[in-house]
Parts: structure tokens; C-alpha cells; sequence
């Protein structure tokens, strides 16, 4: 997968050089690119910003630029298919797994940072020719810019590309992969400042390890989440299971 992310502090993305990320791209499993905004600048001052028309505090990012960035990758594309264009944004639609897995299928993802106040909303249609622009939310808060949005999800795009994460089957059961959040982990030692790991899992039970981590998912589902709790069903969960 090639991914190109756009930015003002592109140092900002030093991150995606660690880790997982890190050695995909070293690999070549990842082609993961990061450009200034300000290298798209014509001015002395290299200016990105400007006051909102209408009024209002903060300053608006200017068209320009990013038309001028997006037609560079778009001149460096991998392919001739239309790149996604994601957009972190308060006011865009909310990043899940679901999303994650759908983003993993593409083979160029782009990643416009805004600052400021925003993006001069021309800029965002104008790119609609080129690319599937996605407006995404990390969740109802307000962030300074889209860079840290971008690193989670290039890491939770990122891990789910083949080749990314060393064992596939620990992307299997984790929170969220069934519609309800993961069990409690143990390891050793088994008993730790006077708490026991559950008898169960010392069993070498393996049904009953499996319906006690199922019983705990919805447990938990039910505890923190009640609302992934609607698109579950709770029928796979026996009364013999709870009785466990
Ligand atoms: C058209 O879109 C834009 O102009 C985006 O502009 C901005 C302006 C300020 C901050 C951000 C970063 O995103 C978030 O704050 C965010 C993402 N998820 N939850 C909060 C983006």
C-alpha cells in the first residue's frame, strides 16, 4: 500500500518511522510518504493561511497550496485509479474498524493534515475530481491539526496489511473484530501480589477457556460498551455459558 500524508509539520509523522510501520516501510510492504504543505508555497513567506471571509477568530489554510500538493501526488501516483483523499476532521464521518479494514483494501490512501480552522472548503471540492475524498473523526473532541489523527490511523490501517504484523492471528480476536470488546489477558506469574489468574485459564479446558473469554466479552461489552450490545447477537450466549 502506498500512503502520502501532507502536512505542515511533517516532523509531526517521525513516528510511522518506529515500530510496525517502521519496519514495513523498510520492508517495502508500506511506501509511506510525507510532504510539507510549505514546499507548495510561491511566497517569500511561505504562507499557508489566511482570516476567515466572513470574520470569525483563527485563520483559514489557503486553497492554493493544497491544490498544488494534491496535483504532486496525484502526478506520483502508483495508479491510475483515483486515490482516497481522508481529511481528519471534527466534522467528519467517525473512524472505526470497519473503516480500518475498508482502508487497508485501497492501494493509495492520502491524508490532507488541516490546521488552524480548517481547509478553505474549495480546496475539498476542488480535490473531488481526483481523488474519493472521506472527511474521518476520530471521536466528538477537537484536536489542533490532523497529524496525530493521521498516526492512529495509519497504525490501525497499517497493522491490518498483510506482511505488517509478524502473527495474523493476533489481529483475529481483539476488540472490536466481533462486534464486541476483547477479554481480560493474563500471564505469569500466576499469582501476583495476591491475585489469582482465573482457575480457568490453568485448565488446559480449552471449551471452557473459550466460553469464559466469550462470557467476559459480553460481560465487559455489557459493563463499558452497552451500545455495541445492539448490533451483537446475544443469543450466542447461552445460559449455560452465564452459569459457567
Ligand atoms: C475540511 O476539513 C478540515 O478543514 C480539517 O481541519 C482541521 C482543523 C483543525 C483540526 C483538525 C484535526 O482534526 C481534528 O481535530 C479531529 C479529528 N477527529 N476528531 C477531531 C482539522
Amino acid at each position: 500500500m502506498r500512503i502520502d500524508v501532507v502536512s505542515i509539520f511533517p516532523e509531526y509523522l517521525a513516528a510511522l518511522e518506529l515500530s510496525l510501520i517502521g519496519k514495513a516501510r523498510q520492508d517495502g510492504v508500506l511506501d509511506v510518504r510525507v510532504h510539507d504543505l510549505r514546499t507548495f508555497t510561491t511566497d517569500r513567506h511561505r504562507t499557508v493561511d489566511d482570516t476567515p471571509y466572513g470574520g470569525g477568530a483563527g485563520m483559514v489554510m489557503k486553497p492554493e497550496p493544497w491544490a498544488q500538493a494534491l496535483d504532486a501526488v496525484l502526478a506520483d501516483a502508483p495508479s491510475p485509479d483515483r486515490p482516497t483523499l481522508v481529511v481528519p476532521s471534527p466534522a467528519g464521518a467517525v473512524f472505526d474498524q470497519a473503516m480500518a479494514h475498508d482502508m487497508a483494501s485501497l492501494d493509495h490512501l492520502v491524508f490532507a493534515c488541516g490546521r488552524y480552522e480548517g481547509i478553505d472548503e474549495r480546496a475539498i471540492e476542488w480535490a473531488r475530481d481526483g481523488f474519493d475524498v472521506r472527511p474521518v473523526s476520530l471521536g466528538d473532541y477537537v484536536l489542533n491539526g490532523g497529524e496525530v489523527a493521521v498516526l492512529a490511523m495509519v497504525e490501525a490501517v497499517g497493522r491490518l496489511i498483510p506482511g505488517v504484523v509478524g502473527n495474523p492471528e493476533s489481529l483475529v480476536e481483539e476488540s472490536h473484530s466481533d462486534g464486541l470488546l476483547e477479554y481480560p489477558v493474563y500471564t505469569k506469574p500466576s499469582s501476583w501480589r495476591g491475585r489469582d489468574v482465573p482457575e480457568v485459564l490453568l485448565s488446559g479446558n480449552h471449551a471452557k477457556i473459550a466460553q469464559w473469554r466469550r462470557v467476559e466479552q459480553f460481560r465487559r461489552t455489557a459493563d463499558r460498551r452497552p451500545d455495541l450490545l445492539a448490533d451483537v447477537d446475544a443469543t450466542a450466549l447461552t445460559k449455560a455459558d452465564l452459569a459457567a
